[in-house]
């Protein structure tokens, strides 16, 4: 019956899709037939819907050998997973494939009892197979101490044995296709799923990053490129959040004209803020895009306003701002830092490759709205933890610019956190050499950084983290409060930071969650950088020049949660993204301050050594050379091979456009000479 059926049906490929609903004791239709829907519209893992089908229809043209065996002609399967993964779907999708309606019932209906299950089962329409739903809600293990749980009970009336005895009991029918499905298998009674009566388990599981893509493509069809589909998919998976294909789905229902906003609005929760500045008449002047550290720290505020950007604090003009070599955008990230803001905690990102995920997403965004920048040369700049991010970022960008096509030029780096274990481990031999440690001190240092380095080497990120903590700590014990930005200043009496004298040691009310090394490494390195006027001034006289920022959004609020989520991420090195960067023909500018500690330039040497890249040789054999500007004869070194320069500042800490305006200015101009 159930072969004739098949036959029959393949020769009506047209027809609809009938349904049938359990009602009472009988089976009735459902409305009119349902367009058929073809197997390849559930998308499923690579292999695994060829391998259904061939099961299928192996079993429908099996009958004679079930007779002549004696073997009740009959085939349950049994696909388990995730809710909105596909199993109601592609059950439809095999009816329609084999010409079979569909009976559906639900055991979580309240007025099925044994009887009318026994009934509905060993009564199915012709050329039918049976779906029974969410199996677990009904019968599930006796063993499971959940099954005990009120809130499972009295949700059916159908018992474990009722429901074996309507599958295969003596009245049940000769001839059957049966389906079930459950998001619990590991409630379900182990009787119930032996062979016999389920013969085939699937598992439907989240979106692979494989089936985001084919999934993209099936639903865009001629509207996208197979490159829209890889972006789309890399984004998704670097959410590193488990996706259903429903959820997909119903993402790609809200732009279903469009896939290019598609992928720009993956990140729905998260909001980033950028401010640029633009000078007229533009001349095909370049852009520098800034990013700050911390992570957590704010471009728009600390790095503009306290750094580099076209006025202070107070509001008056800066005598060396980078305005006078380029226009500036500056782009407050991580997700969360500055105005930027996620409306969900989940939307943190957590390592630099979701950030350099964000950040492509922000350049498509910008670019978009400011075409006319993209044919100006266009560079990276960034401090600090900016480094490790911005690395990231110049990377995407070189592998999407085919869709970008913007004119990237290059990344700079400065004093920039890239390879952390290379700056613990020559913070001992740095500050031996300018007397903040004695011989006995020195061993001291040297040993906690051979424990990270260890903690490191067995990719033990969040211990590492801890470690790094635990030496700065000791680092600040035993030089009696050395600056991390400028050996030759004290703790926070920088001159960066003299606006913050009132440091606020105490925990605030989103700090008090931060695992207390974490807490401690945010209040030295962070919130230092949101001190009282800057958050006064950002939160009144910006916010109120903008009229963009909603009022929930405080300045720097969720700095702390940003900074945290890098817990996992902090000590992780990124230098072979640099090494890749120069493989791949894109200029590299590494700029370190001489006077800073936490990035110093003995461990940006290090790490710069370990490059791989064909220029390291001709690098390593080129001459340095000094350069001076107006105020010092001797303001620095540069050397430069190939698409590689490293410049040596003088005088300067870690904030080098701060610390040492002349030079920096000059800098850039050379770099714009040269690259
Ligand atoms: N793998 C997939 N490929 C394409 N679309 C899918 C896929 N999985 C789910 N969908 C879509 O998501 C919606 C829900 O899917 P469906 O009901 O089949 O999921 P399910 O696994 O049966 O969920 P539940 O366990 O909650 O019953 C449908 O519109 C379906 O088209």
């Amino acid at each position: 019956m159930v072969e004739d059926a098949a036959t029959e049906a393949l020769s009506k490929i047209d027809t609809g899709l009938v349904v049938y609903k359990a009602l009472g004791p009988e089976w009735r239709r459902s409305g009119v037939p349902r367009p058929k829907r073809r197997l390849d519209s559930v998308v499923l893992k690579e292999g695994m819907t060829s391998r259904i089908v061939d099961d299928i229809e192996e079993f429908v043209a099996s009958r004679k050998w079930y007779e002549e065996r004696g073997v009740p002609y009959r085939r349950g399967y049994l696909f388990y997973g995730p809710p909105g993964t596909g199993k109601s779907s592609f059950i439809t999708c095999l009816a329609s494939h084999l010409g079979y309606s569909v009976c559906i019932m639900s055991l979580s209906d309240r007025l099925l009892d044994d009887d009318r299950l026994n009934l509905l089962l060993n009564t199915p329409p012709q050329n039918s197979i049976i779906i029974l739903e969410d199996i677990d809600a009904a019968v599930t293990n006796r063993e499971d101490p959940k099954n005990s749980d009120p809130i499972y009970q009295g949700m059916t009336r159908v018992t474990m044995s009722g429901l074996l005895n309507a599958i295969d009991g003596v009245g049940c029918a000769e001839e059957r296709l049966l389906f079930m499905t459950t998001n619990h298998v590991e409630r379900l009674d182990s009787a119930l799923i032996r062979p016999g009566r389920v013969d085939v388990k699937e598992y439907f599981g989240n979106a692979t990053q494989e089936m985001m893509e084919n999934m993209f493509i099936r639903f865009y069809g001629d509207n996208c490129s197979a490159d829209d589909a890889v972006e789309f998919a890399r984004q998704a998976a670097s959410l590193e959040v488990e996706i259903s294909p429903a959820t997909l789905q119903g993402h790609f229902l809200l732009y279903k004209k469009d896939p290019r906003l598609a992928i720009s609005h993956i990140r729905d929760n998260a909001n980033t803020f950028w401010w640029l500045y633009s000078v007229q008449p533009s001349n095909n002047r370049p852009l520098f895009l800034w990013l700050q550290g911390g992570p957590g720290s704010s471009s728009s505020g600390y790095g503009n306003l306290e750094e580099l950007g076209p006025k202070d604090l107070d509001g008056k003009d800066r005598a060396s701002t980078w305005l006078q070599v380029a226009d500036l955008v500056f782009v407050d990230n991580p997700v969360g830092a500055g105005f930027s803001y996620v409306d969900d905690s989940s939307a943190y990102t957590k390592n630099v490759t979701q950030i350099g995920q964000d950040l492509l997403a922000w350049a498509r965004a910008f670019f978009t709205v400011h075409p006319e920048y993209r044919t100006r040369p266009f560079y990276i700049f960034c401090e600090s933890y900016g480094g490790k991010m911005s690395a990231e970022f110049a990377r995407v960008i070189v592998q999407n610019n085919n869709i970008l096509r913007i004119n990237f030029k290059g990344v700079a780096l400065g004093d920039s956190w890239i390879s952390p274990m290379d700056y613990v481990n020559s913070w001992g031999q740095y500050l031996y050499a300018n007397s903040y440690l004695d011989d006995i001190q020195l061993k001291q240092v040297n040993a906690q950084a051979a424990h990270c380095q260890k903690l490191v080497d067995n990719q033990q990120w969040s211990q590492a983290t801890n470690c790094w903590g635990d030496m700065e700590d000791l680092i600040g014990t035993v030089t009696g409060g050395v600056s991390w930005y400028n050996i030759l200043k004290y703790g926070d009496q920088d001159d960066w930071s003299k606006k913050r004298r009132k440091r606020e040691i105490d925990l605030d009310k989103d700090n008090h969650v931060l695992p207390e090394t974490i807490q401690r490494l945010y209040n030295r390195h962070v919130k230092p950088m949101y001190d009282v006027d800057l958050n006064d001034y950002m939160d009144t006289v910006v916010r109120q020049k903008l009229g963009i920022i909603p009022p929930k959004v405080k300045f720097g609020g969720q700095s702390n949660q940003v900074f945290s989520m890098q817990y996992g991420d902090f000590m992780v090195p990124n230098y072979d993204t640099v090494d890749w960067l120069l493989k791949n023909q894109t200029n590299v500018i590494v700029y370190n301050g001489n006077l800073d500690l936490i990035c110093d330039t003995i461990g940006t040497e290090m790490w710069v050594n370990r490059l791989t890249w064909t220029g390291m040789q001709g690098w390593n054999t080129s001459t340095r050379t000094r350069f001076g500007t107006k105020s010092f004869p001797l303001a620095g070194y540069v050397k430069r091979y190939g698409n590689f320069q490293f410049w040596w500042i003088l005088r300067a800490g870690h904030m080098v456009a701060h610390d040492t305006e002349e030079s920096s200015i000059y800098m850039l101009s050379q770099i714009l000479k040269t690259t």
